[in-house]
């Protein structure tokens, strides 16, 4: 199947299904595997890009559609994304993209929509740029010209003011580089960074994280130095940084509350004995595989378990609890395109309650002097800073203590870890480093 077709295929299945993008296009790119590299590139960069700027295409669509978009068939609307998406953003000469996308319709078996997606895309590629509301309306303007639903723009707006929630909007719309975290228990960054230049990887060190390197665009990152060795994991700067900045002293025995896919748990069994839980029994594999992959089996075991009820004393006592909650994902949107489209402003209330639960009971199993970081990975201060100072107004037996850690420059509000999506190329995460004094 071609690389269009199956694009079509991608984004009809995410919209039929309600499913995440990056795992339907994971699964039937290993269906339907394109012989040739560059096809899984482009299917990839279609299905993301399309999913991204989906507002903005609609609204150009919908101006020469003859009915509702809502009403077209999945996959003929995955088509007149997929084409306008290459007309207004990739190199795609105009008519070529209309005619291949047209051709992509047909061979998904939808030859009978071809006359009407070949008529909406060849006025598309008529237009000069892509069509947007007038400046004057800021709210309707950048909610299309960003995609992003309006009540995220009129937060975001409120919250952030002009200059950074713009910067925020843009910066979902990019892809991100991918970033590894070297597995410190096999290799330090600095040897790790030179073995990837004498391999010809043209990586260079993050700013902020010590850990991290940032890897030029590679095709599977399976296929770069030192995956199948376990030398590194790929995890993004900031995710890094609510490690650094958990700062757990090396002896504590380590509770991860919530730790599928495992990349905080595996960043914390580099120096740690963890015991990582998770509420969904089938996320473990993936914790496992990756912690065997990097030499940290024996350092971590993973458990499915409710993070919100009492754990198993059988797992004895720990020192030091991550809690990276479940959360609006809301820091993340450029790697998961499609979430924007889906939350709605009413998730945060019921996610920052979730969090309290699972906050309460993580805090009962901290002895006194322990250590519970709490992370999120999302910028609403309802599921960050106020849900971190309400649990510490109600609990004066805790306290905010950031970590002291010379030579480094975190991001940080007041005593909290935090980074915005923007310019810096994060994604937006919160972090707090609370202790239990008596
Ligand atoms: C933000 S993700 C964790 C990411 C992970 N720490 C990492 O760095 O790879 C939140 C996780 O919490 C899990 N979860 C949701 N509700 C939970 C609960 N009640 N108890 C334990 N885990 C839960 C979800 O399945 C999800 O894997």
């Amino acid at each position: 199947m071609n690389a269009r077709a199956l694009a079509i295929n991608v984004l009809a299945r995410v919209r039929a299904t309600d499913a995440y993008l990056n795992v339907v296009l994971d699964t039937l790119l290993s269906e339907s595997p394109p012989k040739d590299p560059r096809d899984a590139a482009l299917v990839t960069e279609l299905a993301y890009g399309a999913t991204r700027r989906q507002l903005a295409l609609d609204y150009a669509i919908a101006r020469f559609a003859d009915r509702k978009l809502d009403a077209l068939e999945d996959k003929v609307l995955a088509g007149l994304r997929i084409g306008a998406y290459q007309i207004f953003h990739t190199r795609v000469p105009a008519r070529a993209a209309v005619a291949e996308t047209v051709q992509a319709l047909k061979e998904v078996g939808l030859a009978r929509a071809a006359g009407f997606a070949n008529a909406i895309l060849r006025k598309l590629a008529d237009l000069p740029a892509p069509p947007l509301p007038p400046a004057s309306d800021l709210v309707e303007h950048l909610s299309v010209r960003e995609s992003h639903p309006r009540w995220l723009v009129e937060r975001w707006l409120r919250q952030f003011g002009r200059e950074r929630a713009e910067a925020m909007l843009v910066a979902d719309n990019q892809s991100p580089a991918v970033v590894i975290r070297a597995n410190t228990a096999k290799v330090t960054r600095d040897a790790l960074l030179a073995q990837l230049q004498e391999a010809g990887v043209e990586a260079k060190a993050t700013t902020v994280s010590p850990v991290g390197i940032i890897l030029p665009p590679v095709g599977r990152v399976e296929d770069v130095y030192g995956y199948a060795e376990g030398l590194w994991q790929v995890q993004d700067e900031a995710a890094q940084l609510v490690g650094v900045y958990g700062a757990i002293p090396e002896t504590a025995r380590v509770l991860d509350a919530c730790a599928a896919p495992g990349g905080k748990s595996c960043h914390l069994a580099q120096e740690h004995e963890v015991v990582a839980v998770d509420l969904h029994a089938h996320k473990l594999r993936k914790i496992d595989s990756e912690a065997r992959r990097l030499g940290l089996s024996e350092r971590l075991k993973a458990y499915a378990h409710d993070a919100a009820e009492p754990f198993p004393e059988e797992w004895g006592e720990f020192h030091a609890f991550l809690v990276d909650a479940p959360c609006s994902g809301l820091g993340t949107l450029r790697r998961h395109p499609e979430l924007r489209y889906r939350r709605k402003e009413e998730d945060l209330s019921r996610l920052a309650l979730l969090q309290r639960k699972i906050l309460e009971n993580c805090q009962e199993a901290v002895p006194p002097g322990g250590l519970l970081v709490y992370a999120v990975c999302t910028v609403e201060p309802q599921e960050a800073q106020d849900q971190v100072e309400m649990f510490l107004r109600s609990h004066p037996e805790w306290t905010a203590e950031p970590p002291v850690l010379p030579g480094l420059n975190l991001p940080m509000m007041q005593a909290y870890l935090r980074t915005l999506p923007g310019p810096e190329g994060f994604d937006g995460f919160f972090a707090a480093r609370l202790r239990k004094l008596y």
